[in-house]
């Protein structure tokens, strides 16, 4: 079996709502989020001879998806008071809504499930939280 991967990364911030920890106030990271494809084969003919699938075929995609968190905070939506959010939109500060609890298992899903959507082949993503921690989904 073939595996090729392609990484790229964001910058947010998040809490975690009811975290008994650090994690409940507003921290942030760099998630770094890997894309796998697999096969059994290589493809035989053409421009894409000897690859699973030509990386420029996942990067951009991928690249596309982390946009809308760089550099924001994520918040699961309905876990702050609406007046808060408006204090935010008025400091002109950009939230970006999630409908799950901002966990690197969570996101490790919707990357997964966002590739899929958009035609991407993709077996496995891997997001890494901490440079020490991460979380993969896949199917099968
Ligand atoms: N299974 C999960 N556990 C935790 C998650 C998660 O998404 N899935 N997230 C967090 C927090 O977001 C937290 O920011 C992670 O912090 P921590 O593991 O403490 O990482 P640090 O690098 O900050 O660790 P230090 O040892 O304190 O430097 C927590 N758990
Ligand atoms: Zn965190």
């Amino acid at each position: 079996m073939y595996t090729v991967s392609c990484e790229t990364h964001f910058d947010s911030a998040h809490f975690l709502l009811g975290y008994k920890g650090g994690c409940k106030n507003i921290h942030g990271h760099r998630w770094v989020v890997s894309a796998s494809v697999s096969s059994e084969t290589l493809i035989e003919e053409g421009g894409n001879r000897g690859m699973v699938i030509d990386f420029n075929e996942v990067k951009p995609v991928l690249n596309e998806l982390v946009e809308c968190f760089d550099h924001r905070l994520v918040v699961e939506r309905d876990t702050l008071r609406s007046t808060t959010m408006l204090m935010l939109e008025e400091e002109e500060f950009e939230v970006a809504e999630v409908d799950f609890r901002p966990t690197v298992e969570n996101f490790s899903k919707y990357f997964y499930d966002e590739l899929k959507k958009r035609g991407v082949p993709v077996s496995k993503v891997r997001v890494y939280e901490t440079p020490e921690s991460y979380a993969e989904y896949c199917e099968d």
